[in-house]
């Protein structure tokens, strides 16, 4: 409070407030406060009022932010307003002080948003979500019989949505949550269409060629999406091959020595080698698939992917896919879109001539998977790994991300020495040592893999019940997808995300996922209407 004394000295007033000389009583003083300093001061009480205004988040129920701080908690039921200000558990983090303070986020649901069958949304809409399935989206029965028998019967909210488009000859730009079934929603109309095609009698005197071209980033991405291919195309006689990095031309070329596949999964340097050998020719492709399209379309990428696309005839509407002369169909797909990727994307395509599908979930924090960050000293992470994973049930995969090649070798090293038996997966290893890791990781052989980046784009890890960022993640796209490796389509619930939080740049991120997620947004930063035209609709938008 300021007294009267104090005032005048902050106003460097001599004077006493009121005179009494000598028993006379003289008129008071008045003391004009100057309007600057009022303002400041009616300024500061304002602050002092909205600071102690702590907006109560905590309802009966469930959980969705737990602090270590309970005053911090927020409840499921409570969603913070876009102008409310939370008070973050990640608050202080910057602060020395703060290590070992955690927070966790919640799992909401037990499903993930893109599976519709076992969640209506009204009971009305019941019955109708249980009749969808493969066979409503005119896939062939063979195809659906496939498909049955990996237990696969409704199809995912993208699949839903792509199929019918790609199977009318659209071009299409795929946007969906990660694990949400993208893989099939391209490969499983491409299928159907080379399967009714090989039936067209006129066709069979055409001198055999790539039907279509499914880029990736990554070699281990390109032989799971080939495996696909073929446990669905194989049955119709349909030719899939892989070329990949890493493993010299001689290796490239033996993969057209017994002529053209039908499908071919590449990625961008293998792809961009075999175009310049002259193995395979573009220009009669029917489909070209770009998955995993941020990857693909950041500087380390797009120069060589515009080159290919330069080498493909894109149809810019259904009817020139079809007829002798017919055109590519072009599909991009991916889990998430930073900002300018539409930009980059104009400049190799005519975005006018895409269909836009784009997930309602998409760059939202995943309400299926449990989410932990635990504020920690550098020198006590491999501690606290080594805690957390011998306490891990056996059997369970768990997926260990750091940021870069090194840190993968160093922890390895330390691991070996704690008797944590795991794989390593880097870019930095010759490719003939990466062959085969991620597949024996898979199959369950080892249960912890400790990987870069490269394990946390497109893979399926369906047997991964555990993500650790062992190192924070460098952008919120890289935690979109590492966390993506849990809570995936067909696999099991209660996955988990745990993240040590060291730097004060790791703290910046992890207060942007706290705000997302109280308030139940996307993250911002990512481009959220994906392309400058208004998306086109067609008679499809019921879907
Ligand atoms: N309709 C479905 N029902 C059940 N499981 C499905 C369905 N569709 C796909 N799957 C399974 O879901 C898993 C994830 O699929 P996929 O790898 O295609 O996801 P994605 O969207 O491409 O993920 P990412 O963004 O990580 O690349 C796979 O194991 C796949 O077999």
């Amino acid at each position: 409070m300021w007294c009267g004394k104090a005032l005048s000295k902050a106003l460097g007033a001599t004077a006493p407030l009121c005179s009494r000389d000598s028993g006379k009583m003289t008129a008071p003083q008045v003391i004009r406060i100057p309007r600057r300093m009022q303002e400041r001061l009616d300024n500061l009480k304002q602050v002092r009022r909205t600071r102690n205004h702590r907006v109560n988040t905590i309802r009966p129920g469930k959980l969705l932010i737990m602090s270590k701080n309970p005053q911090l908690n927020q409840s499921a039921a409570y969603t913070l307003g876009k102008f409310e200000q939370p008070v973050l558990a990640s608050k202080g983090w910057k602060h020395k002080k703060s290590f070992g303070d955690y927070f966790t986020i919640n799992s909401t649901q037990e499903l993930p948003p893109f599976v519709t069958h076992c969640c209506p949304d009204q009971p009305g809409d019941k019955d109708k979500k249980h009749s969808v399935t493969f066979k409503s989206l005119k896939l062939s029965p063979e195809i659906v019989e496939l498909l049955q028998c990996d237990n696969i019967v409704h199809p995912t909210t993208v699949q839903m949505q792509a199929i019918p488009r790609l199977l009318r000859g659209h071009n299409l730009l795929c946007a969906a949550e990660t694990g949400s079934g993208k893989t099939l929603s391209y490969l499983l109309p491409v299928i159907q269409k080379l399967k009714e095609e090989r039936k067209m009698p006129e066709l069979r005197d055409i001198e055999p060629h790539v039907h279509c071209v499914v880029l990736v980033p990554s070699r281990e991405l390109a032989e799971q999406v080939a495996s696909v291919a073929k446990a669905f195309g194989g049955p119709f006689g349909l030719k899939v091959k892989v070329v990949g990095g890493g493993r010299g031309v001689g290796n490239i070329k033996l993969a057209f020595t017994s002529g053209p596949p039908d499908i071919l999964v590449a990625t961008p340097g293998a792809l961009s080698k075999a175009l310049q050998r002259r193995c395979l020719d573009m220009s009669e492709l029917s489909f070209l698939i770009i998955d995993e399209a941020d990857t693909m379309f950041d500087p380390s990428f797009a120069d060589l992917v515009e080159r290919i696309l330069a080498y493909a005839q894109v149809a810019s509407n259904p009817s020139e896919t079809i007829g002798p002369g017919a055109k590519a169909q072009l599909a991009v797909v991916g889990a998430t879109f930073p900002r300018g990727v539409g930009e980059v994307l104009s400049q190799v395509t005519d975005l006018g001539s895409m269909v836009v599908i784009k997930s309602q979930m998409l760059h939202f924090i995943m309400p299926h998977v449990k989410q932990m960050f635990l504020k920690v000293k550098a020198a006590d992470k491999l501690l606290e790994l080594h805690k957390v994973l011998k306490t891990a049930r056996g059997g369970m995969g768990i997926l260990v991300f750091c940021n870069g090649s090194a840190t993968v070798n160093w922890l390895g090293y330390n691991l070996e020495d704690l008797g944590v038996r795991h794989l390593r997966l880097q870019g930095q290893m010759p490719a003939s040592m990466r062959a085969g890791i991620f597949q024996a990781f898979q199959k369950g052989l080892v249960d912890v893999l400790v990987c870069t980046d490269i394990a946390s784009r497109g893979l399926d890890t369906q047997r991964v019940q555990l993500v650790i960022n062992y190192d924070f993640p460098m952008s919120h796209a890289d935690y979109i997808h590492r966390a993506g490796r849990v809570g995936r389509a067909g696999g099991s619930s209660g996955g988990a995300v745990l993240s040590f939080v060291t730097h004060p740049w790791d703290v910046e991120l992890v207060q942007v996922i706290e705000i997302a997620a109280r308030r139940r947004t996307n993250l911002p930063g990512m481009e959220t209407a994906i392309r400058e035209p208004t998306p086109r609709l067609d008679s499809d938008k019921h879907l």
